[in-house]
C-alpha cells in the first residue's frame, strides 16, 4: 500500500520499508486460545478455543456483552498477559517474520509490545509532562527517521482538536503545553491516542477508545486509524466532513482536518483491533468479530457479507425470501475472506460446504445431470465461467459469467436435470448453497417461486441455468 503518485511522501527515504506478511497471510493469527483466571478451586475458564486471523490493514471491531472476554483476548495479543493455551502469532515487520507469543519470556514480550500502539482506558500519561512532552517521550522509543518530531507531535494533536484550531478552523487556545491534571478526561484520552499512534505502529489495539470522547473527536480518532491502514477515497472522506450549514451537528470532521489527516497518514498498513460498542465506528469496520461467553461467535468480513448478500439477492429464489432470511443464508456461507482475496486451501478445508475451487477448463455443472441431495446453487466469488447448452448435437455458448453472478438455481427449483453445462474459463472460486438450505427457503418462498417458474416456462428471454 503506498501513497498516490502526486503526493510527496515525507516518510520516503527513511530507510528500509518494513516487509509485510507473504500475500494472503494474516498479520495476526490466533489459534485455539483458552484462558483461565484464578488457581485451584477458583480457577475459571474465561476464553474457549478462540481462532481468528486478521489481514494487513484491516480495521477489526470486537463487540460483545460485558464479560465476554474481549479485553482478555486483546491483552493476550498485546503480550500484556501470559498466553496459557493455544497460539498467537503477530507479524513483526522489523524481523520480517511472525513472533510466536507462546512460552515467550518477559524480555521478548517487550519486543512484541513495541510493535503495538495501545489505546486503553487507563492511559498512564506522565503527570509531570505536558501534552507535547508526553508524545515526544513516546517518539524516543522508536526511531522512525522523522526529521521534525516536534512538528509531527503537534500535527497529530492539532488533528485531534487539541491544537490552535477548533472544528470550524477558528483559532482556539491550544492544549500543547498543558499537563494532564489541567486537561479534561476526553482531552487526556486524545493525548494518549496521539501518543499511541505517533510512531505509526503496524498494529493498534484499542479498548473503548472513544468512550470518553465527544462525537466529533471520536470520529476523528477512528478516521485517523482508518487512514493509517489505507487511503480512503475523497468521496468517503467528504461524507465525514461537516457542511458549513450544519455547524451545530455533532460527529463530523472539519474540512481543514482532511489535508492534515492525509499528511499524518502517509505511511500505510496499520491493522487495528478496536473493542467498542460505538455504532458509528462499527459502520467503518472491515471485519466485525462478536464474542459471547468467552467464544468468538461470529467473524464477518463486511465486504464479503455485502458481496454474498448482493449476489444472492439477484437470484429469484432468494429474492423471494424475507431480507432477514436472505441474510441468514448469506451469513451461513461466509468464509471470513475478502472477496478480492483468493481463498487458501486451509480456508477451504475449514468451510468445505461453503466454497469450492475449480481450475480452468473444469466442468462445474454438466447439462443433463440429475439433481440430487448433493446438488448445489453457486455464486461466483472469483473468476469466469462459460454457460454452454447442447441443442441437437451442437454446442451453443449462451453466456460468460464472472464474480457476483450465480448459476444452478433452475434445476434445483424445478427438480429437473441441469439445463446447461458450466465450465471454468479461468481458475474459479464459487460459494455454494447446498440443497438442504435451498429447499428450506424454497418452501418458504413457494408462492413467489411459482410465479417465477411460470415466467421461466413462458420464457422471459433471460438465459437461466
Ligand atoms: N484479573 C482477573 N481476574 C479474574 N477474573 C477476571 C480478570 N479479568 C477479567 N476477568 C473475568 O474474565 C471474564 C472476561 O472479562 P473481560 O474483561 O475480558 O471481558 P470484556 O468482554 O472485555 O468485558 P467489558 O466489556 O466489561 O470490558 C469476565 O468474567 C471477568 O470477570
Amino acid at each position: 500500500m503506498s501513497s498516490s503518485a502526486e503526493e510527496p511522501n515525507p516518510l520516503e527515504g527513511r530507510g528500509e520499508r518494513q516487509p509485510t506478511p507473504p500475500p494472503g497471510q494474516p498479520v495476526l493469527r490466533i489459534r485455539g486460545v483458552n484462558h483461565y483466571f484464578g488457581t485451584g478451586d477458583t480457577r475459571t475458564q474465561v476464553l474457549f478455543d478462540n481462532t481468528l486471523e486478521v489481514m494487513p490493514g484491516e480495521l477489526v471491531i470486537m463487540s460483545g456483552p460485558s464479560g465476554s472476554g474481549k479485553t482478555t483476548i486483546l491483552t493476550l495479543i498485546g503480550g500484556l498477559r501470559t498466553l496459557q493455551e493455544g497460539e498467537i502469532e503477530v507479524w513483526d515487520a522489523d524481523l520480517g517474520d511472525y513472533r510466536n507469543l507462546k512460552g515467550v519470556p518477559e524480555p521478548e514480550l517487550v519486543h512484541v509490545r513495541r510493535l503495538i500502539g495501545f489505546i486503553f482506558q487507563r492511559h498512564n500519561l506522565f503527570d509531570s509532562l505536558t501534552a507535547v512532552q508526553n508524545i515526544r517521550m513516546a517518539q524516543r522509543l522508536k526511531d522512525t527517521g522523522a526529521t521534525d518530531l516536534d512538528a509531527d507531535a503537534r500535527d497529530v494533536l492539532t488533528y485531534l482538536l487539541l491544537g490552535e484550531k477548533d472544528l470550524e478552523g477558528r483559532a482556539q487556545k491550544s492544549r500543547f503545553d498543558y499537563k494532564p491534571a489541567k486537561l479534561s478526561g476526553g482531552q487526556r484520552q486524545r493525548v494518549a491516542i496521539a501518543r499511541a499512534l505517533i510512531n505509526r505502529p503496524k498494529l493498534v489495539l484499542a479498548d473503548e477508545p472513544t468512550a470518553a470522547l465527544d462525537a466529533n473527536s471520536g470520529l476523528a480518532v477512528v478516521t485517523l486509524v482508518q487512514e493509517l491502514a489505507r487511503q480512503r477515497s475523497e468521496e468517503h472522506l467528504s461524507k465525514l466532513v461537516r457542511p458549513p450549514a450544519e455547524a451545530g451537528e455533532n460527529g463530523r470532521l472539519g474540512a481543514w482536518q482532511i489535508p492534515l489527516l492525509k499528511k499524518i497518514a502517509t505511511e500505510h498498513g496499520t491493522t487495528s483491533l478496536i473493542v467498542t460498542h460505538d455504532a458509528r465506528i462499527m459502520n467503518l469496520a472491515d471485519r466485525i468479530v462478536h464474542m459471547e461467553r468467552g467464544r468468538i461467535e461470529s467473524n464477518v468480513v463486511v465486504a464479503e457479507r455485502l458481496f454474498v448478500r448482493e449476489g444472492l439477492r439477484q437470484s429469484s429464489a432468494f429474492a423471494a425470501v424475507l431480507p432477514e432470511e436472505q441474510e441468514k443464508i448469506a451469513d451461513s456461507v461466509l468464509i471470513g475472506v475478502h472477496p478480492n482475496d483468493p481463498v487458501r486451501p486451509d480456508q477451504i478445508a475449514a468451510k468445505p460446504d461453503c466454497v469450492e475451487v475449480y481450475e480452468s477448463g473444469l466442468v462445474i455443472v454438466r447439462q443433463g445431470d440429475a439433481v440430487n441431495a448433493d446438488s448445489k446453487f453457486y455464486l461466483i466469488r472469483r473468476g469466469t465461467v462459460e454457460v454452454l447448452r447442447e441443442v441437437d448435437g451442437a454446442t451453443q455458448k449462451l453466456a460468460e459469467l464472472s464474480a457476483g453472478r450465480y448459476f444452478g438455481e433452475v434445476a434445483l427449483l424445478m427438480d429437473q436435470p441441469r439445463n446447461a453445462t458450466i465450465r471454468a474459463l479461468t481458475r474459479v472460486e464459487v460459494y455454494t448453497v447446498n440443497r438442504t438450505t435451498f429447499d428450506k427457503f424454497r418452501s418458504v418462498s413457494r408462492p413467489f417461486i411459482e410465479r417465477v417458474l411460470a415466467n421461466f416456462r413462458a420464457g422471459d428471454g433471460t438465459p437461466r441455468t
